[in-house]
């Protein structure tokens, strides 16, 4: 498992009861990648006091799709997704995940470990017993799909922050991830590097929409890209729908919070 950068969680990570409803295990067949039903989560602070951060999330993403998540800071974005990808265990509830599954994090110089594109993308399949040909030829598909192929043998450093988030995303589309987590990866990127990602994420899911990305961002104009979202208010899922209604919906929402402050 990479720690730094993206990295695929292995199913260990999430022992049932809690993250795998039995019933759910089919979830593929019926075509989603990602379900959650009355998630909770909360942290223990002093004197035992529980303090709830995630509240009765239910809600699904089909397979193939990219989603996004959105919501007020501090309304508990991270944290879902750090649940989905198995790295805090839910209080209650019950979570399924396609696997092998990816987390991508914000900020991009955390993103890349090795010294040259190609090292990166190959660093997780060192383990796999894979010859040097199939090696390359996985790198070489997962740079396509990132639209990163001109850059086999750059110097990672030399790389803007979006291209490492492209390089890091090739390297979990490299080790055959099906769902990818993406935490706010465009908040330090500049406009084009920004549009960049977000046309390598929804070029990852492939012809045969076989892999599936979740989103979370602040950035409204990037809902114009999603298959379908959700907008998340103090760590309960609000609204799950098409990327307009969302769109629509915030804006309502931050006109009338800008009339009361008004008023
Ligand atoms: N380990 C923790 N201890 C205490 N509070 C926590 C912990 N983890 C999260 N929180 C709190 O839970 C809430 C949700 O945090 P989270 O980072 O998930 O929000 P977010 O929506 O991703 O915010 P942002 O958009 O600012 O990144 C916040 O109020 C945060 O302070």
């Amino acid at each position: 498992m990479r720690l730094v950068r993206s990295f695929t969680v292995t199913p260990h990570l999430l022992s049932p009861p809690h993250s795998i409803h039995p019933s759910r295990i089919d979830g593929i067949e019926s075509g989603v990648a990602i379900e959650c039903s009355n998630l909770n989560y909360s942290i223990t602070k002093k004197q035992r006091k529980l303090v709830p951060i995630l509240r009765d999330c239910s809600f699904s993403v089909p397979l193939g799709q990219l989603w996004m998540l959105l919501g007020p800071n501090g309304c508990g974005k991270s944290t879902l997704l750090k649940v989905l990808a198995g790295l805090l265990k839910p209080t209650n509830g019950h979570v399924y995940v396609k696997r092998p599954k990816s987390f991508v994090f914000q900020n991009p110089d955390h993103q890349v470990v090795m010294p040259t594109v190609e090292a990166d993308v190959a660093f997780g399949l060192g383990n796999l017993n894979l010859t040097h040909d199939e090696v390359r030829s996985k790198v070489a598909k997962a740079l396509d799909a990132v639209g990163m192929s001109n850059y086999l043998q750059r110097p990672v450093q030399t790389l803007s922050g979006g291209q490492k988030q492209r390089v890091a995303i090739a390297g979990a589309l490299a080790e055959a991830c099906k769902v990818l987590l993406l935490d706010e990866l465009t908040t330090f990127l500049d406009e084009s590097d920004q549009f960049g990602v977000i046309e390598a994420v929804k070029n990852s899911l492939g012809d045969s929409r076989d892999v599936t990305a979740l989103w979370v961002t602040h950035r409204l104009e990037e809902l114009e890209y999603a298959d379908g979202a959700f907008y998340m208010e103090d760590g309960k899922i609000v609204m799950q729908a098409d990327g307009v209604s969302i769109l629509n919906f915030i804006k309502n929402r931050q006109s009338s919070y800008i009339e009361r402050i008004n008023s």
